[in-house]
């Protein structure tokens, strides 16, 4: 009896020290994540203030960063599932950037060079800098007052101030997709299969109307709990 009690304590604790050592790893790894993904957004804001500072204009900018963006953008995706927030809320949020990264801003030369390219550069940079280090300073637990203010303050202008860089991005694409008809299938055509990329992305633009308040929503709901402390109950997926 006493025995079989001991081995189920032994037990118990080897379990335990699995546990620990499976989580310790688990925030060493996101630990050195956040790391990795902060310094890369400090590399693309110092990438483009020489840019600018060197040029004085911000044609060409795009092309000048475009590898470290889509680098440090796409890795984003491996969040979607390490942290615990909502799988839904942060895959819109990474895909939607990773579809303006590689099927806007990239496949389409002709809007590089637009104004609303760079608002939303800008504002990407300023946001992931800001979110990354929380998220490191938060793992160390040495998170300083001003990141945690920034990281739930920011975003109330940063966010809208995105979607429009975004959107007139897209929109600016727009006539350049309907005259060349790229990333499009017209019928007919061995697979029977018609897909327009100009109707692809009006359809993608609207999407912002019901999906962005949601997103914002949450991060105000967010900002509440973070730095008011107040009590919210979030519906799982
Ligand atoms: C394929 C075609 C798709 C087309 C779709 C078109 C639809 C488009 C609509 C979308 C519009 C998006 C526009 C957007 O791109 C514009 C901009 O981004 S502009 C820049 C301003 N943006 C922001 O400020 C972004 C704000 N949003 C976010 O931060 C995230 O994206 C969001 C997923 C919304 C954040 O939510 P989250 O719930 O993660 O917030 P928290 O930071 O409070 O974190 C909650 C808890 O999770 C922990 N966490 C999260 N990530 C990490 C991490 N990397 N490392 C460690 N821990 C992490 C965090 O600490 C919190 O933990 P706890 O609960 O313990 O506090």
């Amino acid at each position: 009896m006493a025995s079989s009690e001991e081995d189920g304590t032994v037990e118990e604790k080897e379990n335990n020290n699995k546990k620990r050592t499976k989580s310790a790893l688990a925030t060493a790894w996101l630990t050195f994540y956040n790391i990795a993904m902060t310094a890369g957004w400090l590399v693309l804001a110092m990438a483009m203030m020489r840019f600018y500072i060197q040029k004085g204009t911000h044609k060409g900018l795009y092309r000048s960063i475009a590898r470290t963006l889509k680098f440090f953008q796409t890795f984003a995706l491996v969040e979607v599932r390490i942290v615990r927030t909502s799988v839904i809320v942060t895959g819109v949020q990474v895909c939607s950037r990773i579809f303006m990264v590689w099927f806007v801003t990239n496949g389409i030369r002709q809007i590089q060079n637009e104004e609303s390219v760079i608002l939303f550069l800008v504002v990407w940079t300023v946001t992931e800098i800001t979110r990354y280090s929380y998220y490191t300073f938060n793992l160390l637990n040495h998170l300083p007052y001003f990141i945690k203010w920034a990281r739930y303050n920011l975003f109330i202008v940063l966010y809208p101030l995105g979607v429009v860089g975004e959107l007139l991005t897209i929109y600016a694409a727009l006539p350049f997709v309907r005259r060349t008809g790229m990333y499009s299938m017209r019928l007919p055509n061995k697979y029977n299969v018609s897909f327009d990329y100009y109707y692809c992305l009006i359809i993608v633009m609207l999407s912002y109307i019901p999906l962005f308040p949601q997103l914002y929503f949450h991060m105000l709901r967010q900002r509440r709990r973070v730095l008011h402390g107040e009590v919210i109950v979030e519906k799982d997926d």
